[in-house]
């Protein structure tokens, strides 16, 4: 991971305590041991974990636990605590990470979890309302995840909407990397991609601010080929780029979520390698570009040490951009209703 080595811990005196729902998945298979290395939050930062999964796969996360102890990380605080009730696994945590979901099939949207995934999310909000801290981090990566954090965050009024977020730095990183391969460059020459909106297949994945040392700001979009090649392949290569590789595993990413979920996590605590970098992150938003208030959405945002975001709210937005834009908001508001509709029914 980029520049969390070195770091000076966030915590000097104790361990950071993350907590991990759907630990006994496959996702969390590759991220505890992110986690437990230090390669997340650095080489000099404790870790607790508190993980949680569901009563039947309690001897699978028994497993998942005995292998982490057997890891013998020198950060990891031992033992590691495995629970199947929320409000152990999310007592005093620093980090809430939700991956605890039910997947996507071959063949299905996202949003045909809705409903299912909408009722975890709900329970988990309470749950978190009652036990959390209100400087804990949230960060939702269960899909549909820009509408199951809106969920969350209705049901939790106690921690603030701004520690609340969704993962869009899969979308980022696949991003990035197709424009270094297409490039023929490394992957860290390349900065600034974006992506906004929906973790779904509307999401606009963005080259127009993107530059690297030898194609300046502005060229990007020439350099990929144009407008035409951008909107028949690269933008569908990445909107699809999920259920690509759900159709070829028959399980959906988890080795690459996992890694984006530390870059989420490292760059939202510990700040951007470079002050001025943008990442993208599913947020709040605040109204920046007309999309609607409160609604979680995936935008550029700077990183500050310490948990802190900013959504770079000055970018220029042409015809091209404000098409897709509309899209893929106009999916989110008929996510939203819909969730709203099914958790009220619920109360
Ligand atoms: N936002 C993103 O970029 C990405 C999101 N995802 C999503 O992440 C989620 C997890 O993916 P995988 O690890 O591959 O799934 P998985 O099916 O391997 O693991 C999910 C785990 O969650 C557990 N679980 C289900 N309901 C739970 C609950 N109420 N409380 C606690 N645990 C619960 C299950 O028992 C299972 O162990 C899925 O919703 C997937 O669609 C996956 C990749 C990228
Ligand atoms: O596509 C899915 O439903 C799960 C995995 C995912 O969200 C992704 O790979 O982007």
């Amino acid at each position: 991971m980029e520049n969390s080595t070195y770091a000076a811990p966030l915590f000097p005196d104790r361990a950071i305590t993350i907590a991990v729902t759907g630990a006994a998945g496959q996702i969390a298979y590759s991220l505890l041991p992110l986690l437990a290395s230090g390669s997340v939050f650095g080489s000099r930062q404790r870790v607790a974990l508190q993980l949680l999964d569901l009563p039947v796969t309690e001897s699978v996360l028994q497993g998942v636990t005995l292998e982490l102890e057997d890891g013998a990380y020198p950060l990891l605080e031992l033992p590691v605590k495995y629970t199947s009730v929320s409000e152990e696994a999310f007592a005093n945590a620093d980090i809430v990470v939700l991956l605890g979901s039910f997947p996507r099939k071959p063949g299905m949207e996202r949003k045909d979890l809705l409903a299912k995934n909408g009722a975890i999310f709900r329970e988990q909000g309470l749950v978190l309302n009652r036990v959390a801290k209100q400087e804990t981090r949230v960060l939702v990566v269960g899909n549909p995840a820009n509408t199951n954090a809106l969920t969350l965050s209705q049901f939790c009024t106690a921690i603030p909407k701004v520690n609340i977020t969704a993962l869009a730095r899969l979308d980022h990183n696949r991003l990035r990397s197709l424009v270094a391969r297409r490039l023929s460059c490394a992957v860290s020459d390349v900065h600034d991609v974006a992506i906004w909106g929906n973790h779904s297949s509307t999401q606009y994945p963005d080259v127009s601010f993107a530059y690297t040392s030898g194609v300046p700001v502005g060229k990007m979009r020439a350099a990929l080929g144009g407008e035409s090649q951008l909107q028949s392949e690269i933008i569908p290569t990445i909107q699809k780029r999920g259920a690509e590789v759900l159709a070829l595993r028959k399980l959906s990413s988890a080795m690459s979520a996992a890694r984006a979920i530390g870059d989420h996590l490292r760059d939202w605590m510990l700040g951007t390698a470079s002050e001025n970098e943008l990442v993208s992150m599913v947020v709040a938003s605040d109204g920046s570009y007309g999309i609607e208030k409160g609604l979680m959405f995936s935008f550029p945002v700077h990183c500050y040490r310490g948990g802190r975001y900013k959504i770079e709210s000055s970018l220029s937005i042409d015809s091209f951009s404000r098409k897709y834009l509309e899209i893929t908001q106009n999916e989110l508001i008929s996510e939203r209703d819909e969730a709203m509709r099914v958790v009220s029914k619920m109360c």
